[in-house]
């Protein structure tokens, strides 16, 4: 059996975790299925399915681990003592339809037109008076195994000071299963007008966000939240909005689809940014976190690599965490005396037979009819088998919202067709070789069946994590039968001794069933022994406690990380005021104008300009655009303004105040590299389609913002690494990544050359005035703003470090972007909005008014700079 870790022994190993924290679990049910009683007490009977996540909170709130574990989840669908009674309680779907036939408006008319139509009640639903809610809530509260908080569900007007209306439960469930869990089997529906989704949408927002409001209310700074499942992908994003540190995780127990599938949902963009609130996502599945990955970034165009995505300004860590069972509790139920009996029994009733067991949902996607048609495949290549291997399929409903709703269930009609065809064709009169159980087994009954058979067969054609394979695994500890599962289950990745199989291959998984029952008993041995390891130390116990692990890691690094202060507006315009000699030095693209998908619309908004006049206007004032765009660009936007100074193409180009010439800096430069560097981009623009190039006199940048987002970001890395290896050792050229670009210029020019120059220009205590500079003196106020690479150049030249000549207490170098970006700015600043805010401040700076207006964003004015791209999106 295997062994569980102490609290000592986990509290040794993990070191970096807080041994008082608290974890807030959000799942959409209660662990509970759940009958209310008026005035008495609620019963509460365990819930089926997500067996191993309800083990993993049992767990977690044990004294086995170092946290104060809280549960915050759905009552369900609250049923009735007057519901039908052949309806299991503990069946969501069941319950829905018995609460919601409280109304008697659903009952049949008469047909009999002298009989009078009953009266209606006065309200449809289920009534929960506030002392009954509050009666439940202790009860839940005070659980001996998981301590739960539920979240009521209802609309506004129905959930009063006295008491909550329950109408049409299943409606908080619908969107999620309708159209989430759907699409992510790789499922669609036939598109409609939309109406329904919308509706059903708003279900589902209203839902997440009123989890949201419950975790705020329990919530305390340094509490881990830990967000499961699709029902809940927006919870992330809700919680992260209204507690910016809190520290959110979030689980995905189902697969996530390749993005090609995911941009079919209207929703698409609403749900990946709804999960993008938290610090770390954690999928079953490599391939599933690959999905998401790529979806981030081709759908929302957020930067990511094999770790994570960098958005909104920050790093979301996704990984990979199989989850696992509880082992010792399957192992000691399932030879349980009562156990013990059926099993026995079972093996009676099909002595002298091999059995073939397969329990699944009747979900298209777990594949029962391709089990089906591959067992006839079998009987029909391997007569020798027939009359002595039988196939014991149970099957439970549907949980499919779409599947339930269809009158026609083809899936259940289609696996009926199957059952009766293959009795008919390869049975008698004594004997079925297949034995269809549709409806739910008992515990003792399950664990019999599985300790029974010969082969455990899953033919899942998609499914996130099978637990049904890890139960076999653990039951077939003394038969060692081997397990046949399908290439498409989340759980094949982490069993790979497993028989593994295409479920399409009908003829295929004939062949391997015959394989498997004609395995040695050696080879049986080996295998079972490998993946009964497996099951029994990757166990839920191990899952839970490596997430909860990862969760502090990526905490660790995040709080370590540097992080930039927002630029101090009142310090600024304070130390603007005091300064007789003032050197301004903007960056372009991404500082004075927000980025967007074409260099050409980059134009300066009409208050930059007015801005920048008026703070060029002031003798006091030298104000430079230094920039990677070329001379033609900024003489027809900004020329018109003959106070500024320029410098074009990242420093190979310089026009002064008052001037009208440019001076060409690498006027003695071999431009040989040119032509090199183009021969390298044009192949890369063959390639990547979408991609240009932007020819500048000097320097030359390889755009790839208007391409498939993925492949640009792949491709201009190897551009990248081709041009560093090839030009960049040839000639004395930087190539130099940039937003959704590659440019490539002289190395000894750049950015900050240029602003080492202004300062020596501009820096001259006791000098005689010039025609450059008419006012000498010390620059007592500078300030240099930049978003990109190239701009950290002009950083570094100006911080105190490098040597500059100016007082460091006068140098505001301030980059454009999040605080966690990584730059040698000394602020920061969120977007050119705020950069343009600023000069606007300083601009107005003589007017008393101006203080009043420090810490002023104008974000509405962000919306009406047409095609703008947000910050997170650079
Ligand atoms: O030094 P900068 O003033 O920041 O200029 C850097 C480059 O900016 C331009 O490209 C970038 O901005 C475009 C307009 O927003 C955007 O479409 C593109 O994706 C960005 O890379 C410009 O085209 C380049 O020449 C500059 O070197």
């Amino acid at each position: 059996m295997a062994r569980r870790e102490s609290l000592s022994e986990i509290r040794a190993a993990n070191p970096e975790l807080s041994l008082t924290g608290n974890i807030i679990s959000a799942t959409f049910n209660i662990p509970h299925a759940v009958t209310y009683h008026k005035g008495g007490a609620w019963d509460l009977k365990p819930r089926r399915g997500q067996s191993a996540l309800i083990d993993s909170f049992a767990y977690l709130s044990s004294d086995a681990t170092p946290w104060n574990h809280t549960v915050v989840a759905w009552t369900g669908e609250i049923g009735h003592p007057d519901d039908d009674p052949l309806s299991p309680p503990d069946t969501p779907s069941a319950a829905a339809t018995a609460t919601t036939a409280v109304s008697s408006l659903s009952a049949p008319v008469p047909i009999d037109a002298t009989t009078r139509l009953p009266t209606p009640p006065p309200v449809d639903g289920l009534w929960v008076p506030k002392g009954d809610q509050t009666r439940l809530e202790q009860q839940l509260a005070h659980s001996k195994t998981i301590r739960t908080v539920p979240v009521w569900l209802a609309d506004e007007s129905e959930a009063t000071d006295d008491g909550i209306m329950l109408k049409d439960q299943a409606r908080w469930r619908r969107y999620a299963e309708h159209d989430l869990y759907t699409l992510f089997h790789y499922k669609q529906h036939e598109p409609t007008d939309g109406r329904k989704e919308r509706a059903q949408w708003a279900d589902y927002y209203r839902m997440n966000q009123k989890f949201a409001n419950k975790i705020i209310e329990i919530y305390k700074p340094g509490d881990v939240v830990i967000v499961h499942d699709y029902y809940l992908m927006l919870l992330p994003s809700m919680l992260r909005q209204r507690a910016p540190k809190m520290y959110i995780s979030f689980f995905l127990h189902s697969p996530f689809p390749s993005s090609e599938f995911l941009r079919c949902l209207p929703r698409r963009k609403e749900v990946l940014e709804g999960i993008l609130g938290a610090n770390l996502v954690g999928f079953q599945s490599y391939s599933y976190s690959r999905h998401f990955l790529s979806c981030c970034t081709r759908i929302l165009g957020f930067p990511s690599d094999t770790l994570g995505i960098d958005a909104y300004g920050s790093r979301v860590q996704v990984g990979v965490f199989p989850i696992g069972i509880d082992a010792d509790k399957v192992e000691s139920t399932a030879w349980a005396d009562t156990v013990n009996e059926k099993h026995a029994a079972v093996l009676k009733m099909y002595e002298g037979k091999k059995i073939i067991v397969g329990r699944d949902r009747l979900d298209s996607v777990r594949g029962v009819a391709q089990k089906l048609q591959a067992f006839e495949r079998f009987l029909e290549m391997y007569p020798h088998w027939r009359e002595k291997v039988v196939l014991i399929q149970v099957t439970s409903p549907t949980s499919v919202e779409a599947e339930k709703d269809d009158p026609e269930n083809k899936n259940a009609s289609r696996v009926n067709e199957l059952i009766i065809k293959i009795n008919g064709e390869y049975g008698s009169l004594g004997f079925s070789p297949v034995q269809h159980y549709p409806q739910y087994l008992n515990q003792a009954e399950y664990f019999a069946l599985l300790r029974a058979a010969d082969i455990g067969l899953i033919t899942s054609v998609r499914d996130g994590m099978n637990t049904t394979s890890l139960e076999y695994i653990v039951c077939q500890k003394d038969n060692n039968g081997p397990l046949i599962l399908s290439e498409f289950s989340g759980t094949a990745g982490s069993l790979r001794d497993a028989i593994h199989i295409n479920p399409w291959d009908i003829t295929g998984v004939a062949e391997k069933i015959n394989a498997a029952l004609t395995m040695s008993v050696e080879e049986r041995t080996k295998m079972q022994t490998s993946l009964y390891t497996h099951v029994t130390t990757q166990n839920v116990q191990s899952w839970i406690t490596k997430f909860v692990r990862k969760v502090h890691s990526v905490l660790a690094e995040t709080n370590s990380s540097k992080s930039t202060p927002l630029l101090d507006r009142a310090l600024l315009l304070s130390r603007y005021r005091s300064a007789s000699k003032r050197l301004f030095m903007f960056d372009y693209d991404g500082t004075l104008t927000p980025i967007v998908r074409e260099p050409s619309a980059a134009v300066p908004s009409e208050r930059i300009i007015r801005y920048l006049q008026s703070l060029a206007a002031d003798t006091r004032n030298s104000v430079w655009i230094i920039s990677g765009r070329d001379q033609e660009f900024l003489q027809q936007h900004l020329g018109h303004i003959p106070q500024i100074g320029f410098s074009a193409e990242h420093g190979s180009f310089m026009r002064d105040p008052g001037s009208e010439e440019w001076i060409n800096l690498a006027e003695k430069f071999d431009m040989g590299w040119q032509a090199e560097v183009m021969e390298v981009f044009q192949r890369y623009t063959d390639k990547v389609p979408g991609s240009f190039i932007e020819r500048k006199r000097c320097a030359l940048t390889w755009h790839y913002r208007l391409a498939e987002p993925e492949q640009g970001l792949h491709m201009s890395r190897e551009c990248h690494k081709e041009l560093e290896a090839g030009v960049g050792q040839k000639w004395e050229v930087e190539v130099m990544p940039g937003k959704a670009n590659i440019e490539v210029r002289p190395t000894f020019i750049s950015k900050g050359e240029i602003a080492k120059r202004l300062v020596a220009t501009y820096h001259n205590p006791g000098a005689a005035p010039t025609e450059k500079d008419p006012h000498p003196g010390k620059i007592e106020f500078a300030l240099c703003s930049g978003d990109d690479f190239t701009d950290e150049d002009m950083f570094r030249s100006l911080n105190g470090a490098s040597g500059t000549i100016l007082d460091d207490q006068h140098v505001f170098t301030v980059t454009v972007g999040a605080s966690t970006k990584v730059t040698l700015a000394k602020w920061h600043l969120l977007e050119p909005e705020d950069v343009i805010e600023c000069v606007g401040l300083l601009a107005g700076a003589g007017d008393p008014a101006s203080l009043e207006r420090v810490g002023e964003v104008n974000l509405a004015a962000l919306s009406t700079v047409e095609g703008h791209i947000p910050a997170e999106e650079l």
